[in-house]
């Protein structure tokens, strides 16, 4: 049997220009184990990329602030005070750098996320002063309270899913995955994995972005 697996989308289920990989649209639905996809995103991408690639819909959005498994919905916060040290960043003159749509946070509910081309400091000044942390993933800074991480999410799926979370495999690209890779039984960190990724990673692949990912999941299928 293939083991279950939580994958991390972007970096991961993506290719060097952020388009997710369409390969996954085949060997995905033909896993004959459970799928978890593990975000910094808000709620409604995971959910759509399940729905669109037919897949069962498990989910851990917002670094572990929702999880949904089955007909379960888990939301760990309230991001009352992420939304207050947005609002302080933007008071001090700065932009979350999403522009006025900024479908980024549209439906986020439990932390903010700025672009990553806004300045850093202030905002981890800030994101301190109340408590929280700020979280890079290489695709944007995320405002979050420390005990929220995926890893914490996966626990909770693994229990919905009536599986030990140690069977999992995990694969990430970085330091939001950190979490995940240390809750799961066997982690690998794509070669475009962050510093703490790598680090925490029991392999680092050669490969780079979805071709890596999906190279570890023919190793699983080889492997069952
Ligand atoms: O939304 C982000 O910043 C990163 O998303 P990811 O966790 O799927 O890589
Ligand atoms: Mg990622």
């Amino acid at each position: 049997m293939v083991p279950p697996l939580v994958l991390d989308i972007d970096g991961t289920m993506t290719r060097p220009d952020d388009s997710v990989d369409p390969r996954f649209f085949d060997v995905l639905p033909e896993w004959h184990a459970p799928v978890v996809v593990a975000t910094g995103k808000a709620f409604p991408y995971p959910v759509a990329l399940c729905h669109f690639m037919y897949v069962e819909q498990n989910v851990i959005a917002e670094n572990g602030g929702i999880v949904l498994s089955g007909e379960a919905v888990t939301t760990n916060g309230d991001g009352e005070a992420a939304r207050r040290v947005a609002e302080k960043y933007v008071a001090a003159g700065h932009d979350l750098g999403w522009g006025p749509t900024d479908t980024v946070n549209r439906w986020r509910e439990t932390e903010v996320a700025v672009a990553r081309d806004q300045p850093l400091g202030p905002l981890e000044e800030l994101a301190a002063e109340h408590g929280l942390e700020v979280v890079d993933t290489g695709f944007a800074y995320h405002v979050k309270a420390p005990e929220i991480e995926k890893g914490r999410g996966l626990k909770s799926v693994a229990r919905l899913l009536d599986r030990d979370p140690d069977e999992f495999v995990a694969i990430g690209d970085s330091e939001n995955d950190v979490s995940t890779f240390g809750v799961a039984g066997e982690s690998y960190a794509v070669a475009n994995a962050d510093a703490k990724a790598q680090r925490a990673a029991d392999v680092v692949l050669d490969e780079s972005y979805s071709e890596g990912t999906l190279g570890v999941l023919d190793d699983l299928r080889e492997r069952a």
